[in-house]
């Protein structure tokens, strides 16, 4: 068992299909670094049930990045809640905040951040190695999430033997590997030319299906956000529905 594994449990009841997964109240993020208080979120509201997609749109500098950091425990609020599987994350320690991503969310980001000495099937893997599981049984699993994403034949080849569609269906393979409650995505097919942001679309439709997470996508990209079930834009500190 590794020390992660020794730490106090995240116990969670994981909310089923239909039921809400995440779920932001009153959600406040102001920097104040600068000479002068700056308020990005303003008591944000959000609810988005299991297997539900949402995708988050709004200008440049509206917070989309600064929102999804508080969903993803990566940062936390002036003031307000985040909750994922009715677990308030600001209420977690540093040690339970760790565990709590590594078990429930999955982050795809559009510069995916694969180890680049590390093969595809190693790269998925990572997540469960790191959570304690025996790197047999890991890669075992990995190549199952490899499989559904196409991927299998390509899976001993590192990031940089692979195409910006392939290494993203790599990112996608590893943020589910743990199956996630929460899926996180900023921009995910992003830097990908049209049909191969169209094939990660289509993956992201038959995962949705089979998956009991809520995803959450931020993106400029009009056609990504409107295959989505709901697009909320952010603006003034506020989302809004499209
Ligand atoms: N650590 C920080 N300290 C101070 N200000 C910040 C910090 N991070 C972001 N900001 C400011 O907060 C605002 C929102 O930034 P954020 O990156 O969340 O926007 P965004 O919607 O993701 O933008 P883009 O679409 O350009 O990526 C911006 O005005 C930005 O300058």
């Amino acid at each position: 068992m590794s020390d992660f594994d020794k730490q106090e449990p995240v116990d969670v009841r994981r909310p089923g299909a239909g039921e809400v997964m995440l779920e932001c109240r009153d959600l406040s993020r102001v920097y104040s670094e600068g000479p002068q208080d700056l308020v990005v979120l303003d008591k944000l509201e959000m609810s988005v049930k299991a297997g539900e997609r949402v995708a988050v749109v709004g200008s440049s500098g509206s917070g989309k990045t600064t929102l999804l950091n508080l969903l993803g425990g990566l940062d936390l609020p002036s003031g307000g809640e985040v909750r994922v599987a009715d677990t308030a994350l600001h209420e977690l320690g540093d040690a339970e905040i760790g565990k709590f991503r590594n078990r429930h969310i999955g982050f795809v980001y559009q510069f995916h951040h694969l180890l680049a000495e590390f093969s595809a099937v190693e790269n998925v893997a990572l997540p469960l190695i790191v959570r304690g599981q025996s790197k047999k049984d890991a890669e075992q699993q990995a190549m199952k999430l490899l499989a559904r994403v196409g991927m299998e034949p390509r899976a001993e080849h590192k990031p940089g033997e692979l195409s910006g569609g392939e290494r993203q269906r790599v990112a996608i393979a590893r943020a589910l590997v743990t199956d996630p409650s929460l899926m996180l995505m900023d921009e995910p097919t992003g830097n990908l030319d049209q049909n191969t942001a169209a094939s990660i679309l289509e993956l992201m439709d038959e995962l949705a299906a089979s998956a009991r997470c809520a995803f959450v996508i931020v993106t400029h990209d009009p056609g990504l956000a409107a295959h989505q079930d709901r697009v909320l834009r952010l603006d003034g500190g506020r989302l809004h529905a499209e």
